[in-house]
């Protein structure tokens, strides 16, 4: 299969960190070329096709303003598109799927089986794990997505990046939003195997928590923040062991944050916070606004605990803030 036709393969494969391969049973697949330490950002790169998503209407013409190479590129890609993605379409277009020209239903397949918000070159060509390695975020600054290692990566190894948020998911729960790109998932959380139901026994853990703290939420003593402290911290405990440690980990952190700012507990509030500067640092790198605006707020928090003088303003209103859950966007 040609993989370069049309770009410059995005500085060779990222500088030769990663190439595509074929990965049983799931079409082609990114793979460490080298050991890659955590941290380490696999890939950057500006989107091959962007479109206003407001509509699926927008998805063909914006196909169509792309130069030629790369119509080339994007047409490489593997498309799949469910019942509801093409429901959508017909729902938008008056016309059933069959009766779109096959170039437009192999543009919109395309779309539905690799959009990360955007389409890209090397990053659409990420598979799936409910137990990722990868971690994928937009950079404003950069105006890239960037891609980064999330645990220390062998050779050979596979990248993946999880296509919804499955940390507190159940197997069956994963599935079935997984089925809109149409494959059934095998990884090791999902294998029929003991290793896979110990893992899914955990899943099944992390879901029974959530519950708890969802029945929890609206309350606002301090029993309540205690006990939804104690349930975060278990929570973590559980992502960590399991090797979930993407940014799914980083909103137990700001959570249980929250509920020691509320308790006034304010030495673990640092050390939460300073959890998930780490965890910001290894999943989105420290030239990110985000991790920017915290390292400033974990600093000043630092230095007013020390000199025993009330958490700033700015920690206080971050922490007010509602930060969303969300790890992907896809
Ligand atoms: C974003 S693309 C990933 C790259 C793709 N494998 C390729 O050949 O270009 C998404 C598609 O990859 C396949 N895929 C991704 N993760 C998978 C997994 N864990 N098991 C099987 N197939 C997977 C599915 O066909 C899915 O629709």
């Amino acid at each position: 299969m040609r993989l370069t036709r049309g770009l410059n393969v995005r500085r060779w494969y990222a500088d030769n960190l990663i190439e595509f391969k074929e990965s049983p049973q799931k079409g082609l697949g990114v793979f460490a070329k080298t050991n890659i330490p955590r941290g380490t950002r696999v890939i950057a790169e500006t989107a091959l096709l962007e479109v206003n998503i407001e509509t699926v209407m927008n998805i063909v013409p914006a196909f169509e303003r792309l130069p030629p190479s790369q119509q080339e590129s994007y047409l490489e890609l593997h498309g799949y598109a469910g019942d509801l993605f093409k429901s959508i379409v017909e729902l938008e277009t008056g016309k059933s799927w069959q009766d779109l020209p096959e170039l437009h239903r192999k543009v919109l397949a395309i779309y539905a089986a690799n959009t990360f918000g955007s389409v890209y070159f090397l990053g659409s060509r990420l598979n799936h794990s409910c137990i990722p390695n990868v971690n994928f975020v937009y950079n404003p600054l950069l105006k890239q997505e960037t891609f980064h290692v999330i645990r220390d990566i062998v050779a050979g190894e596979e990248l993946t990046v999880m296509y919804i948020n499955g940390t507190k998911r159940t197997r069956r729960q994963r599935q079935q939003e997984l089925s809109r790109w149409g494959f059934q998932c095998t990884c090791p959380a999902c294998e029929d195997t003991v290793q896979g139901r110990q893992k899914e026994e955990k899943r099944v853990a992390l879901f029974a928590l959530s519950e708890e703290l969802a029945a929890n939420a609206a309350s606002r003593t301090d029993e309540s923040y205690r006990t939804r402290l104690l349930i975060r911290e278990r929570m973590v405990a559980i992502q960590k062991s399991e090797g979930l440690v993407n940014r799914e980990l980083r909103f137990g952190y700001y959570e249980a944050a929250k509920c020691c700012l509320k308790l006034n507990e304010h030495k673990m509030l640092l050390s939460w916070t300073e959890k998930m500067l780490e965890v910001d640092r290894y999943c989105i790198g420290e030239d990110h606004p985000e991790y920017k605006q915290l390292q400033l707020i974990a600093g000043s928090m630092k230095k007013a605990i020390d000199a025993s003088q009330p958490i700033p303003e700015n920690a206080m209103e971050y922490f007010k803030e509602r930060q969303a859950e969300e790890c992907v966007i896809m």
